[in-house]
């Protein structure tokens, strides 16, 4: 008999992973005896009695486990999971099994464990039928045009509770779950719709009754898995702890990394913190590793911001395709692939040059100020943000250049006496740079871009530029990269946040020759954080800041639709007499979190600061914790117990739990990160907004549980969440 199509469900794939390893190897056994020859002996296939559908069938995997499935037809097999023998049967019986009629997808669920929910709390109990039904402005209609399926619909009108609500959206397909529960938070009909559905909706008309079709839609591959002939993939698929990420993508997450056509140009994709961003990114990275033609030399270059993530994006590249893939890829920081380019040059003067970071260029600039300066007209960080962002940004080398440059999105005017005096201190401050062979990071980028400007398109490294955390890349970094790979279809794949901006870089892509225009998308869906910490941490931000959070491209962005369906205890907010009173209550609170079963390592603390970072780590260490600071440019250091970083360290990261500390009107905002509103208005807003930006990133970085806490008066960006 010809090879069938066998596929597992993320639930067969967390059953799996409950089994001890003898057994785990029969199953993978049987999955491929199953794809060979699903007639052979052996199988015992066997219809459970009384079943919601005639197509559900259990299979023997050893004496005592047998495996749950549906065959649609003669040829495909959906596996739902793997349980004792008894326990198969029964939950074989109660599972539903459909193709929706929106998604194409096929997706399935236990009617037993939904009723059982409902039992338990009380919903379907005649005492109950007082208090409204969830669901009751929402129609059959409307149900079936958000792809609920019809046989879920009277079960959905039992919903009374909250409790009911959350249980039964964990029981049902995914979709389903946030249509519920989007309804559930006063959503209407029209706003789930274009909000959520829009996203999961098949590309083509769906019919129901064809099966075949239906295994090949981004929404069945959102909840299945193709098995393949090879035991050893197989193995690494199934058994990989966390590894949902590499198998089950979201419909529109598997549309954007696999999409069949090329790009016709650099695409963008935004989206709030944790809903697979970099997820994307790696999966892209794959997508078009395994379309390389095998006679090219280029590579694919994936790159980031900080070092600290370029080291977890290589990690979880390997885990994704092992060296097959990471050898086709190179991952690096921004700021190691412009040090590259400027210790390979031909000219001599880049190989031995010094970038220095921001606190050094800060000295220096301190140092030009106090010799140079007039009067104090012009102080530091209004001279930096002049020098990056209008200097650098234009890549200006003449006082002619400088006086004819736009200052747009400047806030202070200036004259042209101005102008001078500022041209006079940034030439002075270069000078001195040039004379110690010395350059700052974002004017390293811009000399490397200067080498790249002449290149052919055959001195391009690359085949594919991807870039992650793209929010934090200045035009210099933008004008490099852009030289990296020949323009082309799929010559750049871009995924960032403008909400989590927590640099002080904006641009507008277009006019740096990178065209995103009608190639741009958007993610929604949250896949880290609990709807409750999600609905704090999205009172920190402010969407009708001044300044707005921009698109990259000229235009804005937005966290409509941005949700989770995951769900877990409220946050902890509040405050405390003195530092002393909330480092005991850190103490407190990580021993409990650490009682409850969250290793050390799985729980940072972040502050504003490094001092306040490990003040928190000298307390917890005083307490008996183990607890390390880790800096930034250091990677972490899980055998040392509690993480506790800055808020900028934290970026990019996620931990099971998350103690902010010293969230005090003091410093948050930090006074000496904010421009005075006289020096230059524009810049202040902006500061506060990357002020709010560190406290949302730092907030989003939580699995499960989240407490913000400060001494004294409390930071102005908690009103939000009820503190004053
Ligand atoms: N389809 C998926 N299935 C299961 N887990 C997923 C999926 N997509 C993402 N995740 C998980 O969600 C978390 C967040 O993903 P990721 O880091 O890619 O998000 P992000 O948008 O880049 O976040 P941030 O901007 O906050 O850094 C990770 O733990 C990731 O493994």
């Amino acid at each position: 008999m010809a090879k069938v199509n066998v596929l597992f469900a993320d639930t067969f794939d967390k059953a799996y992973q409950s089994l001890d390893a003898t057994i785990q190897r029969r199953v993978v056994d049987f999955m491929l005896k199953l794809r060979k020859d699903p007639d052979a002996s052996g199988l015992n296939l066997k219809q459970p009695h009384g079943a919601h559908d005639k197509r559900v069938w259990t299979a023997r995997v050893n004496d005592n486990f047998r495996a749950v499935l549906w065959r649609p037809d003669h040829t495909t097999f959906y596996l739902a999971s793997i349980k004792p023998h008894d326990d198969a049967y029964t939950y074989a019986a109660q599972t539903v099994w459909n193709v929706n009629k929106v998604t194409g997808g096929v997706e399935f669920y236990d009617h037993g464990a939904i009723k059982e929910i409902l039992l338990r709390t009380g919903d379907v109990l005649p005492a109950a039928h007082n208090k409204p039904g969830f669901f009751e402005k929402t129609s059959d209609a409307d149900f079936a045009r958000l792809g609920i399926a019809p046989t879920l619909v009277p079960t959905l009108r039992e919903i009374r509770t909250e409790d009911a609500l959350l249980g039964i959206a964990e029981q049902i397909p995914a979709l389903a779950s946030q249509v519920i529960l989007a309804l559930a938070d006063g959503k209407t009909t029209d706003q789930v719709w274009a909000e959520i559905v829009t996203q999961s909706e098949a590309d083509s008309d769906v019919d129901p009754d064809d099966v075949a079709a239906a295994v090949e839609r981004p929404a069945t591959r959102e909840t299945f898995a193709v098995v393949t002939d090879d035991s050893e993939e197989l193995e690494r698929m199934l058994l990989k702890p966390m590894s949902e990420w590499r198998i089950f993508l979201h419909p529109q997450q598997r549309r954007l990394a696999y999409r069949k056509k090329p790009y016709n140009g650099p695409a963008r994709v935004s989206g709030g913190p944790g809903t697979g961003k970099t997820v994307v990114a790696l999966h892209r990275v794959k997508a078009l590793a395994a379309a390389f033609p095998p006679s090219t030399d280029r590579k694919i270059l994936l790159t980031t911001y900080t070092n600290a993530l370029s080291d977890l994006l290589h990690r979880l590249l390997d885990d994704l395709g092992g060296p097959d893939l990471t050898s086709k890829v190179d991952v690096l920081n921004i700021d190691k692939v412009v040090r590259d380019i400027l210790r390979n040059d031909t000219d001599a003067q880049w190989t031995n040059v010094d970038v220095l970071g921001d606190a050094a260029i800060a000295a220096r600039w301190n140092d030009v100020i106090t010799e140079l300066a007039r009067d104090d007209s012009f102080d530091r960080p209004f001279l930096i943000s002049e020098w990056e962002q209008v200097v650098l940004a234009q890549n200006i080398r003449t006082r002619e250049q400088y006086f004819s440059a736009s200052r747009a999105g400047r806030g202070r005017r200036i004259t042209r006496a101005d102008r001078a005096a500022i041209w006079t201190l940034i030439q002075e401050f270069e000078r001195r740079l040039d004379r110690d062979k010395a350059l700052g990071f974002k004017q390293a980028a811009v000399r490397a871009g200067d080498i790249t400007a002449n290149w052919t398109d055959a001195d391009r490294p690359y085949q594919h530029v991807v870039v992650d955390e793209a929010q934090d890349l200045h035009a210099a970094h933008w004008t490099l990269l852009r030289a990296l790979a020949p323009s082309g279809p799929d010559d750049m794949f871009i995924v960032g946040d403008t909400f989590q901006r927590i640099y002080d870089n904006r641009v507008t892509l277009g006019s740096l020759g990178i065209d995103i225009r009608g190639r741009s998308s958007r993610l929604t869906l949250n896949y880290r954080t609990t709807r409750q910490i999600l609905n704090a941490a999205i009172t920190v931000i402010d969407p009708d800041s001044p300044n707005g959070y921009d698109d990259l491209d000229g235009g804005s962005d937005t966290l409509r639709g941005y949700r989770s369906v995951l769900r877990g205890a409220k946050p902890d907010v509040a405050g405390y007499s003195s530092p002393v009173a909330e480092m005991n209550a850190l103490v407190d609170r990580v021993r409990t979190w650490s009682t409850a079963g969250i290793p050390l390592d799985e729980i940072a603390v972040i502050a504003r600061t490094n001092a306040v970072a490990n003040a928190a780590v000298t307390a917890l260490k005083a307490a008996g914790v183990e607890a390390a600071l880790i800096k930034s440019g250091q990677t972490a250091k899980p055998e040392a117990g509690v993480q506790a970083m800055t808020m900028h360290r934290a970026k990019g990261l996620e931990f099971r739990a998350v103690a902010i500390v010293g969230a005090g009107s003091r410093s948050l905002p930090l006074p000496a990160a904010v421009t005075a509103r006289e020096a230059d208005h524009l810049d202040h807003q902006r500061d506060i907004q990357r002020e709010r930006s560190l406290l949302f990133v730092s907030a989003t970085r939580a699995r499960e549980a989240l407490s913000i806490t400060w001494s004294g008066q409390p930071s102005q960006f908690l009103t939000g969440l009820g503190v004053s």
